[in-house]
This record gives C-alpha cells, structure tokens and sequence, in this order.
C-alpha cells in the first residue's frame, strides 16, 4: 500500500484525495491506478467498499485537461442512484483540478439536462436507457470519448442493457481505453470483456473470501410468518446506526416499510416502482440520518456507499450468490465494521449452503433473538442515551423539579420510571406480510474467484477486526471512528446520492430503465 503521493499525480489532484480523508490507497487502487494512468483496458475486481471508484476516478481526472471541451469519458453504472453517487465522488475527487463531470440518468428532467450538457462537460457518469435517450436526441454526441468504464458491468448485462450497452459502444471510437469494476465477475463478464476490451490487464484483488472481511455473517431460521417479529426483535437487540433490509420485491418492501413504520421505527423503502423524487428522497434521508433503517429491493444492493451502515438484513434471501455479496458488501466499507444477517427458512437451508459454497465463506447460525434480549437491547439504547445527556448536556433546568421528585419517592423507581419513558411502548400493532415463496437451491459450480491467497488484514489496513461485530450505540452517528481501519477517512457524509434501474418482471424490482429479466444461469466467477 502507497501514499497517493506515489502515483505522481499532479498536486491539484492530490489536495482533493487528502480533502477526502484518503491517507493511503488501497490495494485495487495501487494495482489500477498505474494501469489506468498509462492508458490500457483493464478489469478491476476487488472486494466491495474497497475504492474501485476512486480507483477510476483519479486517473480519469488526471488524465483530462481543463481546457478540454468535449465529453471525453463516459461512466456507465445500472442505477440511477449509482450514478449520482459515483458522480459525487468525482465530482470531489476533481475539486481543485476543476475537471467538469455530470450524471445522466433516467427519472430526472431531460430538460434540465441538457441545459447542464451546455456547460461542456468532459466526464459523463450515467445509466444506459437514459444515455441512448440523450444520444438518440443529439444532445450527446460521443465521438470524442477516450476512455469509457463500466461500474459493474455483470449487474448492467443481469438487468438487460447488453443491448444498449453495444449501441452506445458501437458510438465511441475504437481507439479508445475501456476500464471494468466490479466486485464479482461471473463469466458473462468475460463474454462482455472480450466483446469490448483490448488486451486488457486483469487486475484483482480478491482473497480467499470474495466477501469483504470486515463483515460478520450469520444467519437465523425462521418460518416465513416469523419473519416480522424477528425482524423487529433483531432491529431491537442490535440498535443499529444504520440498517438496509433487503426484501425480495416491490410489494414486499412496501409492506415491510410500513409495517415498520407502524411499529415506530424510523424506516423507508426504496424499489425501482418509485418516482426518482421519492427514490432521492429516501436516500437523502438515509444519508442524513433522518431514517434509520432502509427496506430495499436489490436496486439498493449496488455500489451504494453510505457510511454509518452498520447492519444489512436479508429479509429474504437473495437469488444469487453474487447478490448476497454485494448487499452484506453495503456494510463493512472503507474500513470500517459491520454485520450481515440473513434470514432463511427451514426450505431455504440448501440454498443458504450454495452460498455459503459460492462464496467460501462459513455463514454462523444464530438464534433467533428472545423476546428479553430485544427488550434489554432497548433498554441499553435508552441508559446509553441517557448517559450522554447525563455527559454532555445542560440540564440544570431540571434540576429543581428532579430535587422535589426525590424528595417524594425513591430513586430507582424514577429513574426506571423515566427510562420507560423514554424507552417508548413498542406499538403492538398487528403486521400481516403477503407470503413470499422460498427461494429454491440453484446447482451452480460452486467457484467464486481467480486467485485464491489468503488474505491478511483489510484493504484498508491490517487487524483492526475487534472479533465480534459488536452493536453499536445509536445516537453516535458521525462520531467517532472506532471502527477505521489504518486508513482513515474524514468521515464526509453528504447528501443525496444513490442508485438504481431495473428488471422487468413485475414481481422483480423494476430499477426504472430495465429491458430484459435476468438470466441466472451463470456461474459466478471468472476463471
Ligand atoms: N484510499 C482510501 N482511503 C480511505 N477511504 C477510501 C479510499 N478510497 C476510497 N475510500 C472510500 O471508501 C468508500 C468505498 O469506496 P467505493 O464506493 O469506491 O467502493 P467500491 O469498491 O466501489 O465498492 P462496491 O463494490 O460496493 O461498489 C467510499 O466512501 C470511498 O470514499
Ligand atoms: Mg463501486
């Protein structure tokens, strides 16, 4: 691992990496980044959470000067909030460089887009329906693209943009450097690979576990009408900072949102049904903290980095292998800690071991959370928010009254009193879920990667697993970092980005630009 420093990148460049927070690169970022800069096609696998954007980014940036005037990359991403947030980063990463960049996608006023097209902008990051749009329009013309990369690209081919994605390379030039990224690479990415890329270097940086490993696993049987009620008391137990629940459908996360609403958690959902205001809406307030717990389809399950999530929830288990690791991979990020949890039904086991094969990984069953140990869990919530007003607050307003009160009764009557106060009645309020059928155990070849060292230490920096994903207290958000890594990051948590388009089944997610469902029948890996 290197400091920036090393790359020879040009300071302006440099000064944005450190605003950023990023001390040292991280392994996929050592291995692209001199590839990337010296111009040919590569195909970057790295864990998630590992900086594959930066990855591209920073050479991308590097590589275009000021005066240039003409859309000279193009990033494609397969969802909407995917390609705000990868945007974003750019668009930091080329703070003092000045580099122009602008993401295109779809449920966004083509209008105003293409006023933004006016302003000349050199790095285009957007979604394939939305891009053909633009293009079928003239308003984007592609001619002078030097270099076009694909953020996962088996994601983009899984929700049907083979198609889309040929036209639109058909229009850039064949001189040109091609760049993939994605933490798993099943063989169609080969097909895809060898379709558009020339002589590409394949860099990956994929120990033995494809999964990240900052994230614990584990897993709970339970029926599917228990689900609910262990959902609530897992949330319970744990008290995350942040949780994204995945749920197999659109209806599914609606109910479930609701459900928790009802319960009186702080919740949304985010599916591909939704208009792009309230998809944005969502995330925004998932960034920001204003709700705790995200129900998403697997439009959520993508490249989507919001920091403080320290739990992801299967709700139902996901098809495929690859899915299972990139949603636990939305935790577990840049260095920091995480847990996953999956819930699976007694027909779903063989299914959650195909898993457990694809991904060379042991997946801990855990019991299902007793109805005390929720009710402890909320109570150590309510003596952990006390204590910090206790610490850092001004109270003596209080004072006086909390004086008469002792004076009448005991101690711990009130203080107990007060804790069941604060704690809150969790509302019983009767929650019925439209059954979902089980996911049937798929025979895969059970391989999930090229290389196969074990791998010590994070990518972003060595030991720093405490062992036992311990939960974390909920009003701490955007303080401190015990977690990180050797590799800090200033903790920037900013709003409104995100991702997302989709597959056409109506049962399925539909992530809004989707043509095709998705063929399952692949093996994972690349060999
Ligand atoms: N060198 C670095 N040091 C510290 N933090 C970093 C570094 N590079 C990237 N990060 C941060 O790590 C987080 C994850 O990065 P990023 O989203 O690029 O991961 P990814 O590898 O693309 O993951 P996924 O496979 O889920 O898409 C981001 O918040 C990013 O800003
Ligand atoms: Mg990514």
């Amino acid at each position: 691992m290197k400091t920036f420093t090393e790359f020879g990148l040009e300071p302006k460049v440099l000064q944005a990496i450190t605003e950023l927070g990023f001390e040292e690169s991280t392994p996929i970022q050592d291995k692209s980044i001199p590839i990337a800069l010296g111009g040919s096609d590569l195909i970057g696998q790295a864990q998630t959470g590992t900086g594959k954007t930066a990855a591209f980014g920073i050479p991308l940036i590097s590589k275009i000067p000021v005066s240039e005037d003409r859309i000279v990359a193009l990033i494609m991403t397969p969802t909407r909030e995917l390609a705000i947030q990868v945007a974003e980063e750019i668009g930091k990463l080329s703070r003092y460089k000045g580099t122009r960049s602008l993401p295109i996608y779809g449920g966004q006023d083509i209008g105003r887009q293409i006023r933004a097209l006016k302003k000349k902008p050199q790095i285009i990051i957007g979604t394939p329906g939305r891009l053909l749009d633009h293009i079928n329009r003239k308003t984007i013309r592609l001619d002078d693209v030097q270099t076009v990369v694909l953020d996962e690209a088996d994601e983009m081919l899984d929700m049907g943009f083979m198609e889309d994605i040929t036209s639109i390379l058909s229009l850039v030039p064949e001189e040109r450097q091609t760049m993939l990224f994605s933490a798993t690479m099943p063989p169609n990415i080969q097909k895809l690979a060898q379709r558009f890329l020339k002589n590409p270097e394949h860099v990956s940086v994929i120990p033995k576990n494809i999964t990240a490993p900052l994230i614990e696993q584990a897993y709970i049987e339970v029926h599917e009408r228990q689900k609910f009620e262990a959902l609530s008391r897992l949330l319970d137990m744990e008290s995350p900072e942040l949780a994204i629940v995945f749920g197999r459908t659109k209806r599914r996360v609606d109910e479930l949102s609701e459900a928790l609403q009802k319960r009186g958690y702080s919740a949304d959902g985010l599916h591909g049904d939704l208009s792009q205001n309230q998809r944005d809406n969502v995330m925004r307030k998932f960034r920001d903290g204003s709700i705790d717990v995200l129900v998403a389809t697997d439009v959520a399950a993508r490249g989507l980095d919001v920091s403080g999530v320290t739990h992801v929830i299967n709700f139902d288990l996901p098809q495929d292998p690859e899915s299972y690791v990139h949603r636990i991979g939305r935790t577990g990020r840049a260095g920091k800690e995480g847990i996953a949890y999956s819930f699976v039904t007694p027909r779903e086991i063989d299914h959650l071991h195909f898993i457990e094969k694809v991904t060379r990984q042991r997946i801990a069953r855990k019991p299902l959370p007793s109805m005390a140990e929720a009710i402890e869990g909320k109570q150590r919530v309510t003596a952990e928010r006390l204590l910090e007003i206790v610490q850092n607050e001004e109270f003596s307003e209080f004072k006086a009254s909390a004086i008469q009160l002792l004076e009448r009764y005991d101690s711990v009557h009130l203080l107990a009193a007060a804790m069941k106060l604060l704690t809150g009645e969790k509302k019983d309020v009767n929650v019925e879920l439209t059954p979902e059928d089980p996911i049937r155990a798929k025979k895969r070849r059970p391989d999930v990667r090229s290389s196969g060292r074990r791998f010590s230490g994070g990518p972003f920096g060595s030991g720093n697993r405490s062992g036992s994903g311990t939960p974390r207290g909920r009003d701490n958000r955007g303080g401190g970092d015990s977690n990180r890594g050797g590799y800090g990051k200033s903790g920037s948590r900013d709003g409104g980005r995100g991702r997302s388009e989709g597959r056409s089944d109506s049962r399925y997610d539909n992530r809004g630009e989707s043509r095709r469902p998705r063929s399952s029948s692949d093996d994972f890996v690349n060999k």
